[in-house]
């Protein structure tokens, strides 16, 4: 799997720290300025083809909820857009609010929303593993897409009625048979995108972030049951619940947001 050997659970979840990066010229996340990006037409469109079979097991890693997919051979992909190389499916999560004022990391024109998807995928072409590309330059590629409070998302509620069974830090089930391309917005040929970092430890300058222009609407409902995770493990005598699991905006730093679309 793609993320479980990462030191992932060991952040704080109230960690925003001013941890020490080395160089952090490209972190994220970060606000996108509508009339700051630059539109390339040289950007094509994104070529997503994911394999539900490749789906394995849900996690709670004590920072948000994982699910994580079989990354050992190329049969959930992403290509296309700027990328140059072939990326494969490892896993995806969300981070979220409280409340639905706030809860998604990066913003548009500042203006924040309740919660966050991102898809995470790693460099087949250049490296063998997903802890090898999260260390380099070019070695991820994220999809964001941002949730809205509003109809009920059917396809999401599968995933809802299995977060229960991983209500703690550390707990697992097995979790098959769900593509991720029903997250996604009808149109995924409306992007930004800009040369960026993870947004959790380690932070690595890795990822090539792919913002989704179009939101999707999940109920108020199915967004509860988010809030109703835990940060803690069964053991731990004070419960926390898992919200407010975003990191805080970071500066651009002379960065450039192109967008596929005019
Ligand atoms: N939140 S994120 O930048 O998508 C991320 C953090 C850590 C690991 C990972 F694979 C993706
Ligand atoms: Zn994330």
């Amino acid at each position: 799997a793609c993320s479980s050997k990462l030191a992932l659970s060991q952040v704080h979840p109230m960690w925003q720290g001013p941890l020490a990066i080395p160089g952090g010229d490209r972190q994220s996340p970060i606000d996108i300025a509508e009339r700051r990006s630059v539109f390339d037409p040289q950007l094509r469109p994104l070529k997503v083809q994911y394999d539900p079979r490749t789906c394995q097991q849900i996690w709670n890693n004590g920072y948000s909820f994982l699910v994580e997919y079989d990354d050992t051979t190329d049969k959930s992909t992403l290509k296309g857009g700027p990328l140059e190389d072939q990326f494969r499916l490892c896993q995806f999560h969300f981070h979220w609010g409280e409340n639905n004022a706030w809860g998604s990391e990066h913003s548009i024109d500042r203006r924040l929303y309740p919660a966050e998807l991102h898809i995470v995928h790693w460099n087949s072409d250049k490296y063998s593993l997903f802890e090898e590309a999260v260390m380099e330059d070019n070695g991820l590629a994220v999809i964001g897409v941002f949730l809205k409070i509003g109809k009920r998302h059917e396809g999401l509620q599968k995933l809802v009625d299995a977060l229960p069974a991983v209500r703690h830090k550390d707990s697992l089930v097995e979790f098959t048979k769900f593509d991720p391309a029903c997250l996604l917005p009808e149109n995924i040929d409306d992007y930004w995108t800009y040369a960026g970092s993870l947004t959790t430890p380690p932070l690595t300058e890795a990822v090539t972030w792919l913002v989704m222009k179009q939101h999707i609407e999940v109920s108020h409902d199915q967004l509860a049951v988010f809030r109703s995770l835990l940060f803690t493990s069964a053991e731990e005598q004070v419960q926390r619940s898992m919200v407010n699991n975003f990191r805080v905006q970071q500066a651009l730093k002379g960065r450039t947001v192109r967008s596929s679309f005019s």
